[in-house]
């Protein structure tokens, strides 16, 4: 992966934006949902750069990018394959990469933050952007379970603060939700559609409350199936056919728990359970903190409620 520096120097110093397009992203965060983000911009033909905390994450989003564009485009051009390998090296010649926010952010239309699910870590990433990215950039958060208008407080352009809350497998889930806060200006809000069409998503709008829709609905049915797990009702492989065979579901919960990630979803549930301690729905799990406490935070770890090592 290129260094910013140089991709800056080559590309934006006679290409600028024209008014109001969307054609320089920069994501920060390059795990499983920031990498899929960076290569869905890239392959809709945007500058991305993308922000990590060091060189060796970096690279591993790179890699992890590369992989997945070789599998779309095994799938894209099957009948084509040299025009594949082109678009899998076009693609990721777009992408550059940083361990700067505030260099990241220097030239973005658009940044979309995909970090830790924590809200200080957040609001403070965003107040440090917030004096780095030019004026006329929109900020927006992936959070799954964090409210937006708490992650923008700390910024002075509350206009330009919205969330795009995208699913996992990124390059594969078309979903995309549009969050707008009470300050999200009309102009912020059609950008955010407009660039969610042109990265290839179907977009709906919500408004700025826990989970949005999908994870409101989402979250409970999870906690649920742990629950069935932890009262001994049923394994989780049951639970999961009953819920893929049963619902139609292509994942059941402990296998979507485990491709999530359970860091995540202890950061979500522990969150929920702060601000509605009286709801016994989002109530912490011994199990989940456990597993968590044990490293063991699904696909990511290579084990979760399964086993992922290979063997
Ligand atoms: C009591 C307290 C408990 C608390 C619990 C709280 C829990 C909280 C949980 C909330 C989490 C919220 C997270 C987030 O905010 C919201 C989400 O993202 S929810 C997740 C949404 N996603 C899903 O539901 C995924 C469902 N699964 C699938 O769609 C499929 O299984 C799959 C992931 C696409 C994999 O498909 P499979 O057919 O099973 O297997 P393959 O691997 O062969 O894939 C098929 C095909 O898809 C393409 N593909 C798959 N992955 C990628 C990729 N990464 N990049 C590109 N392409 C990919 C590919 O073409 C595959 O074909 P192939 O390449 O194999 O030919
Ligand atoms: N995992 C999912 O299925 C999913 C789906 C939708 C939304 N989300 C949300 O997306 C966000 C990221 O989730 P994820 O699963 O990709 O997590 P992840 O742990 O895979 O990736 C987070 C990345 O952010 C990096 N990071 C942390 N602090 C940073 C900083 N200050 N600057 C730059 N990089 C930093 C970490 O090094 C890590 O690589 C969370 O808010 C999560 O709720 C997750």
């Amino acid at each position: 992966m290129a260094a910013v520096s140089q991709v800056l120097k080559r590309s934006f110093s006679s290409s600028s934006p024209m008014a109001g397009a969307i054609k320089n992203v920069t994501v920060i965060g390059g795990g499983l949902m920031g990498s899929g983000i960076a290569q869905i911009a890239a392959a809709a033909g945007q500058k991305v750069v993308l922000v990590e905390t060091n060189e060796k994450l970096l690279q591993g989003a790179n890699s992890r990018i590369n992989e997945s564009l070789k599998r779309v485009a095994k799938k894209q051009f099957k009948e084509n394959p040299s025009a594949g390998e082109s678009f899998v090296q076009e693609t990721m010649g777009r992408i550059s990469g940083t361990t700067n926010p505030s260099e990241g952010a220097a030239s973005a239309d658009l940044i979309v933050e995909a970090i830790v699910e924590n809200m200080g870590i957040k609001q403070k990433l965003f107040a440090t952007l917030d004096e780095a990215a030019p004026k006329h950039t929109i900020f927006a958060s992936n959070t799954s379970s964090l409210s937006i208008t708490e992650i923008a407080s700390q910024c002075q352009r509350k206009d330009k603060f919205g969330g795009l809350h995208f699913f996992n497998p990124v390059p594969v889930m078309k979903l995309l939700e549009v969050v707008r806060t009470n300050d999200t200006s009309d102009e912020t809000y059609k950008k955010m559609m407009e660039w969610g069409q042109e990265v290839g998503k179907t977009c709906i709008t919500c408004k700025d409350t826990p989970g949005f829709v999908v994870n409101r609905l989402l979250v409970p049915q999870l906690a649920e199936a742990i629950r069935m797990l932890e009262r001994g009702d049923a394994s989780p492989r049951d639970i999961d056919t009953a819920m893929k065979l049963g619902a139609g579901h292509p994942m059941g919960p402990f296998e979507l728990a485990d491709y999530v990630g359970h860091d995540t979803t202890k950061f979500i549930i522990d969150g929920w359970h702060e601000k509605m301690p009286e709801n016994p729905l989002f109530k912490p799990s011994e199990l989940l903190n456990k597993m968590v406490k044990e490293g063991k935070l699904g696909v990511k770890s290579g084990e979760g409620f399964y086993s992922y090592k290979k063997k």
